[in-house]
């Protein structure tokens, strides 16, 4: 499922991590063995009412000058109008109105996506109210006062920000298409894959203001079948601010990736796989997203017979935390096993969408379960009752068992291998949830 995406942007120190932290709520668990970007607190998930979206903090950076800031600010409006749904433009009501609030307001005014206008600082309504008038004067709307800090006016604000998601009949649930996010570092080739995919040269569109998603997003036809492809190609070439590239891409890394069924992640064959890419990796990761490692440049690295052995165990290591990835090594410049894509990305949907009977995974289980005793805790001992499929994209299981704390990672993954032994399910992850159930006499 592809959930809204909604940027919070707005000058330094005026209160965007407070508010992100303050939405985000809960934190997002994060699980020992992958480097999930979490830790950056670039994206979380929040839940209003009964909508859920991904919120993207796209600041962050302390500018020494203000013609850096003016640069930063502009990159991050750009970025925020490209990637998000909503745009959360974040002032602050103790400094007042500042020349760069016009000068982001502009940018933000020219896009057709909508922009709230939030006030934050606003600790009294009381006594700030007559303050808060002033941000009429930016021209994009009413001001949302709110306290990040004392938690104050975020009620009305979210209720501000989901009205204004797409309608369902409108969304991209609609699209059956398989969408497919083509990720990675900068100059590892994401281009050159979309283009030759394509079989012709496709004209890079700039995603100056205004500019909607559609502009990065590519149809190829393939077996008379329609797929999209999100590009994120091009950062580098735009980017003054040599820092917060990585910040940036990022943030488009995770829009696309949210947008997406199945993720391919580049790696340039002559660099290897890098703690980036495993950051990259764990984005998808966290998202449930399908997952295919690409290794691309394959063309231009010097080989043996045992070359893509080694190369495949690296990067298993490197990407421990995703052992059902698929793997390919392309090249998109000769076309070398291109069209094995086409293939891979087929079978990944095949396995995101499998469906798996509840007598079949009761089976396995049980044996499972006969194979290796279930783990015990003072004396007592793990009992696994039932499980069943719930879900699809990514497949999803909940075992009902006596006791969750008794429950290890450990043995949830050994579930999980049995399963995959069973039916594969290459390429996607699957999401156990572990549910209590009493005892039976
Ligand atoms: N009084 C008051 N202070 C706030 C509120 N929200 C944030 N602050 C303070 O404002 C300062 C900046 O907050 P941050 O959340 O770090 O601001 P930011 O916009 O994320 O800053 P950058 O990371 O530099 O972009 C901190 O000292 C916060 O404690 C608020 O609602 N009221
Ligand atoms: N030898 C070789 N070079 C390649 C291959 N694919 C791409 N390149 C080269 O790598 C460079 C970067 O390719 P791009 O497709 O622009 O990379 P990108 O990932 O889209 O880069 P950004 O737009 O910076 O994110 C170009 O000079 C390509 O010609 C390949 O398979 N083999």
């Amino acid at each position: 499922m592809s959930k809204p995406i909604v940027a919070i942007v707005g000058r330094p120190n005026v209160g965007k991590s407070t508010l992100f932290n303050a939405l985000a709520g809960e934190r997002i668990a994060i699980v020992q063995d992958f480097p999930g970007v979490t830790r950056d607190r670039i994206y979380a998930d929040v839940t209003w009412l009964d909508k859920q979206f991904t919120m993207i903090d796209t600041g962050g950076i302390e500018p020494e000058s203000s013609d850096v800031l003016l640069s930063y600010m502009r990159q991050q409006a750009e970025i925020a109008i490209e990637t998000a749904d909503v745009i959360m433009f974040i002032v602050d009501v103790r400094q007042g109105l500042v020349d760069d609030d016009f000068k982001v307001a502009d940018m933000l005014r020219r896009s057709t996506k909508p922009v709230i206008l939030v006030v934050n600082k606003v600790d009294s309504f009381e006594k700030l109210m007559p303050d808060v008038y002033e941000f009429y004067n930016l021209g994009i709307g009413d001001p949302f006062p709110v306290s990040a800090a004392s938690k104050l006016g975020l009620g009305d604000m979210l209720d501000e920000v989901i009205s204004h998601f797409p309608t369902d009949a409108a969304s991209e649930e609609e699209d059956e298409r398989p969408r497919i996010a083509i990720v990675g570092k900068p100059n590892v080739g994401k281009s050159s894959i979309i283009n030759k995919l394509l079989g012709e040269d496709r004209v890079i569109v700039s995603d100056i203001a205004g500019t909607t998603r559609d502009a990065i997003d590519t149809t190829v036809t393939y077996n008379k079948k329609e797929y999209v492809f999100i590009d994120t190609a091009g950062l580098r070439r735009k980017n003054k601010i040599k820092e917060d590239i990585e910040r940036f891409s990022i943030v488009r890394t995770v829009s696309a990736v949210e947008r997406a069924d199945i993720v391919v992640l580049v790696i340039d064959a002559g660099e290897g796989v890098t703690e980036q890419d495993a950051k990259i990796a764990g984005i998808a990761h966290e998202r449930g997203k399908g997952v295919i490692i690409t290794v691309n440049k394959w063309d231009s690295i010097e080989k043996n017979d045992k070359t893509i052995y080694q190369y495949s165990a690296k990067i298993k290591q490197t990407l421990s935390f995703m052992p059902y990835a698929e793997m390919i090594f392309i090249s998109a410049l000769t076309g070398q096993r291109m069209p094995k894509m086409f293939d891979l990305i087929e079978q990944v949907i095949q396995n995101q969408n499998l469906r798996v009977s509840t007598g079949v995974l009761n089976e396995i289980m049980t044996e499972a379960v006969a194979m290796q005793q279930p783990p015990s805790d003072k004396g007592k001992r793990l009992k696994l009752y039932y499980i069943t499929q719930v879900s699809v994209k990514p497949p999803t299981f909940v075992i009902f068992v006596n006791d969750k704390q008794l429950m290890h990672f450990s043995y949830t993954r050994y579930i999980e291998n049995k399963i995959r032994e069973a039916f594969g399910f290459a390429g996607t992850s699957l999401k156990f949830f572990i549910r209590e159930r009493k005892e039976k006499e």
